[in-house]
């Protein structure tokens, strides 16, 4: 348990980040747990795989990935635990290998909609949205990326690091310069945290500005999303809670100093609506985001209908 439990730190801390690899990293973290979990009890057994998974849910609230992910790797239909434990292994190595190859295909499939000489803008650090532009840049298309700061985590310096290692012409932009240097963008290609079942896009907070600015430019708007962050409760009603984070990420409490009754709000994600979104790109295709519960319903399955 201990192993599995300093993965849910590092999700919680984000040490581990990034909707689709805090997914794997739970993938693995079940997988391993109910590897060396030792009883005869099936009831035990359950019991302790329930309790794993709501550990693993429970760090961070937003990205459906993450819950998505732990029913998905740790699903099973046994009656004995080594029937149970074989199902579970199965299937999380299972969902980390298809996450591996899902950013291939979205890099592929993205790729074709990216020009030679093209600008984009993406916002924080998205894998499946640096697979786009790396995959056209591969191609020897002469891609310039203009990226986001993202405070107050400031993940865009992760962004500037591997865009710039892998030989691409990067300009790193606060977020208030998002709108003023909209005009010199011809796409902008962000990920997901989750997408709801009527399309919007939960994503870092900022992802909303990006969107509006695009649109008053006439600048196309893509999402780069693996089908797993769909997610299904929406389809239920539910609505995707939006993760608030410590107030020390914006501001540490020495800084404050004198002024203890400033209060500091920190939403780590905002909700983009499907008007502003004009392409979803998967790895089982790219699709407009009015088709969001076609994807839920072929891609998730009813069997998800209870998490996310
Ligand atoms: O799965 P990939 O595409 O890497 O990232 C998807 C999204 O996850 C990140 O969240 P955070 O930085 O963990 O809060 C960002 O919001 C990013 O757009």
């Amino acid at each position: 348990m201990q192993q599995l439990l300093d993965t849910a730190e590092k999700i919680r801390t984000m040490e581990i980040r990034g909707a689709g690899r805090i997914a794997a990293a739970a993938a693995k973290a079940l997988r391993d747990y109910v590897e060396t979990l030792e009883t005869s009890s099936f009831e035990e057994f359950v019991a302790k795989v329930e309790k794993a998974k709501s550990v693993l849910i429970e760090t961070r609230p937003t990205a459906v990935s993450l819950p998505n992910a732990v029913m998905l790797a740790g699903s099973y239909n046994a009656e004995t635990v080594e029937e149970a434990r074989s199902q579970i292994l199965d299937n999380a190595t299972e969902f980390i290998r298809n996450a591996d190859t899902a950013l291939d295909s979205i890099g592929e499939i993205g790729a074709k909609r990216l020009r030679d000489g093209d600008t984009v803008m993406t916002h924080c650090n998205s894998h499946a949205a640096l697979a786009i532009i790396k995959t056209a840049h591969n191609q020897g298309k002469r891609i310039k990326v203009y990226a986001t700061e993202s405070r107050p985590r400031r993940q865009g310096f992760i962004t500037i690091k591997e865009l710039s290692d892998a030989g691409i012409d990067t300009t790193l932009i606060v977020d208030s310069a998002v709108r003023y240097t909209m005009k010199n963008v011809d796409t902008v290609i962000v990920g997901a945290d989750s997408i709801t079942v009527n399309g919007a896009l939960v994503n870092k907070i900022g992802t909303s500005q990006l969107a509006l600015a695009a649109h008053e430019a006439r600048v196309n708007f893509i999402s780069a999303a693996e089908t797993y962050k769909f997610s299904p409760s929406t389809l239920f009603g539910d609505l995707v809670e939006i993760e608030e984070r410590d107030p020390e990420e914006v501001i540490s409490k020495d800084k404050l100093g004198d002024m203890p009754d400033v209060k500091i709000s920190n939403p780590a994600f905002d909700v983009t609506p499907s008007e502003y979104i004009d392409l979803i790109v998967t790895e089982a295709g790219a699709f407009p985001p009015q088709m969001a519960y076609v994807i839920i319903k072929e891609h998730l399955g009813w069997k998800l209908d209870k998490i996310g």
